[in-house]
């Protein structure tokens, strides 16, 4: 068993007029750890790491590190360079993170047998425990199920944030007993807890991050009806984060709450108006449910 269990949050890197807003950073870290959640992904997908240089990307690591313990950090590392991703993957692991999050190399489509030799590399060059992203639709690779279960067999590859969209890998992985499986769809997340899966990496968490800790503690300590109603008071909420592409309405929804700018780097855009509108109502009815 890993050590990634419970409600970890991707973190969105906010921005002001076009560069980190470190301020705005240390005040949604505070925010997320007061309200309980179990750890952060520095620079996973939501955190934009596409649009920002490798410098900016530790520079918001180093900021996290300071104020949160090491065994609860876990960064992002993603690249279709394998000698630069090496290269880069040397510079993080300098500092004590808790584990890396490593999606397989986008755009050039290796073959099964290159996807178990990329991962086979990154983990052997690793000193601390790697958690596979099998994130299909943003990568474009996908994984067969006996890909996956030969990858995970290595010792450094403790945890998959699966966000594969297929059940019965998932299923496989559950039963394997050889990784754990994190949920990465935050609208699966009550039925990959009840079946098995010891946390999710969700982006929704960053907004009533409290609830989603009180959902997975439910479905933990076999509270099913509790965890259900709190899934189902979650859901609208879930649900329109990803109307529009992830992270913008996630940002939104902070702005709105006060803890950020509402900025996102090119070519990502900020929500459009229908979206404020509809988080605006969810956000309310969420606030009266838990008056
Ligand atoms: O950054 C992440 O980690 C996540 N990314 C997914 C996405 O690609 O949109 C969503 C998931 O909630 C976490």
């Amino acid at each position: 068993m890993s050590s990634f269990q419970g409600i970890w949050v991707p973190l969105v890197t906010p921005f002001q007029n076009g560069a980190i807003d470190f301020v705005a950073l240390r005040r949604l870290v505070g925010h997320l750890l007061e309200k309980g959640v179990d750890g952060l992904i520095v620079c996973g997908t939501t955190g934009e790491p596409a649009a920002m240089s490798k410098q900016e990307q530790l520079a918001v690591l180093d900021t996290v590190l300071e104020q949160v313990p090491a065994h609860r950090v876990v960064m992002g590392l993603a690249g279709n360079n394998l000698s630069e991703l090496l290269q880069f993957q040397r510079e993080i692991l300098k500092r004590p993170v808790a584990g890396l999050l490593v999606p397989p190399p986008y755009y050039i489509r290796p073959s099964q047998a290159g996807l178990e030799a990329f991962f086979q590399t990154v983990a052997d060059a690793s000193s601390v425990p790697l958690i596979l992203y099998d994130i299909p639709y943003r990568t474009g690779v996908t994984f067969e199920q006996a890909t996956l279960l030969n990858i995970v067999a290595h010792e450094r590859i403790v945890a998959i944030k699966d966000c594969g969209g297929n059940l019965t890998h998932t299923l496989a992985l559950l039963s394997s007993g050889l990784v754990d499986v994190l949920c990465g769809e935050d609208n699966q997340i009550f039925s990959a807890l009840c079946l098995g899966a010891k946390g999710a990496i969700a982006a929704s968490a960053h907004v009533h991050p409290e609830l989603f800790v009180q959902l997975y503690q439910q479905i933990r300590d076999n509270q099913l009806a509790a965890g259900r109603v709190t899934f189902f008071q979650l859901l609208p909420l879930i649900q329109s984060l990803f109307i529009e592409p992830n992270p913008a309405p996630v940002k939104t929804a902070l702005a709105l709450e006060g803890l950020i700018e509402d900025e996102l780097r090119a070519p990502m855009q900020r929500s459009s108006e229908a979206m404020v509108t509809r988080l605006k109502e969810v956000l309310d009815a969420l606030a009266h449910d838990n008056r």
